[in-house]
């Protein structure tokens, strides 16, 4: 049976750093990142992928901000679900494009997704998620101010805006999700992290206003669905330790117990590629394989040629 891909596209599958964030840069970023999910659909992988959302939504929460004396505003956990809606609709016809053009016929279904989490979470009451435009630290301690926003520094990369970014606990309708890609389609699922609610058994579920970490819920869901790997593709060929020093090291085929013990070590920034290996770290304890590498090196990384490849302890066999 042909295996199961849950594929984390990162920001920049979707927006470059240095680029105006309009509709059509992104949906060109789009076309190209659905380029190479269509080689792995050639493959014969079965795919579900997620997406971020934060430079979008951080956007989206500023136009409903200020637009507010003309336009009601929405909450936060309704604008995750509309950047599912926009940016689920961009990658599936996208593809569905991209997969007509190499005579391949799979359907795409883009699925809204709630994600669990706690009322008790921490980060209610010290915010990490950045979420849209990057400022300089002038700009952000104005911004702290006049828009009483929480500005944190992203890694190395300038100032943003951080919201509430609780763990995801559970993925619901993770069944529908399974079911769906066991049928043979090609599912969109958990984008942006997904719509975060607390669930009570007695009580109606409710939104939350807050974000969820995209690699944290892709995470999640791969371990739900009990998917084979799960991939995050991003802007880096490799995880490195040292990164960015003279002795920086490209990470290749390691166990979970090197993993961890480079992350105690403190090799990776906790705004960029922390969430990404402790989400690999955490999926491969539950015994699958999990890849971080770049967008266009995923079909090699697949067979085991590219990329940083976390194995299960037992397991010290590269993917194909
Ligand atoms: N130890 C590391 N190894 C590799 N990349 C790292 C490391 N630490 C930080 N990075 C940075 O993480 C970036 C990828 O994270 P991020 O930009 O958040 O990805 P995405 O937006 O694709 O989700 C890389 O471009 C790199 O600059
Ligand atoms: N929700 C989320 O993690 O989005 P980004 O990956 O775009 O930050």
């Amino acid at each position: 049976m042909s295996k199961t891909v849950v594929v984390a596209l990162g920001g920049n599958a979707i927006q470059q750093a240095d680029e105006e964030p309009t509709y059509i840069n992104q949906l060109n970023n789009i076309k190209k990142s659905c380029k190479f999910l269509s080689l792995l659909v050639k493959q014969g992988y079965r795919l579900v992928i997620t997406h971020g959302n934060g430079p979008q939504v951080g956007r989206l929460l500023q136009q409903n901000e200020e637009a507010q004396n003309v336009v009601p505003p929405f909450p936060l956990d309704v604008l995750n679900a509309q950047t599912q809606g926009f940016i689920g609709y961009m990658i599936e016809q996208s593809l569905l494009n991209e997969l007509k053009q190499n005579h391949l016929t799979v359907s795409v279904v883009s699925m809204m997704t709630r994600v669990q989490v706690s009322s008790e979470d921490e980060d209610y009451l010290d915010p990490s998620k950045p979420v849209g435009t990057f400022y300089t630290e002038e700009e952000a301690k104005q911004l702290q101010v006049s828009n009483r926003w929480k500005m944190k520094k992203d890694a190395n990369r300038g100032w943003r805006r951080v919201v509430p970014s609780p763990k995801p606990l559970r993925i619901l309708g993770a069944d529908t999700i399974r079911e769906l890609s066991e049928n043979g389609n090609i599912v969109i699922a958990g984008g942006g992290g997904g719509i975060p609610v607390i669930c009570k058994s007695t009580d109606a579920d409710v939104g939350i206003e807050a974000v969820i970490d995209k690699d944290r819920s892709g995470c999640k869901l791969a371990e739900e669905i009990e998917a084979d790997v799960f991939m995050v593709l991003t802007d880096i060929d490799h995880v490195y330790v040292n990164y960015g020093k003279a002795d920086e090291k490209a990470l290749e085929n390691l166990t979970v117990d090197e993993l961890e013990k480079y992350i105690e070590e403190g090799h990776f920034s906790k705004g960029s590629m922390g969430p990404k290996v402790e989400a690999a770290l955490s999926f491969a304890k539950t015994g699958g394989t999990s890849i971080i590498c770049a967008l266009d090196k995923a079909e090699e990384a697949l067979q085991g040629q590219t990329g940083t490849i976390v194995n299960p302890v037992e397991k010290q066999v590269t993917v194909s």
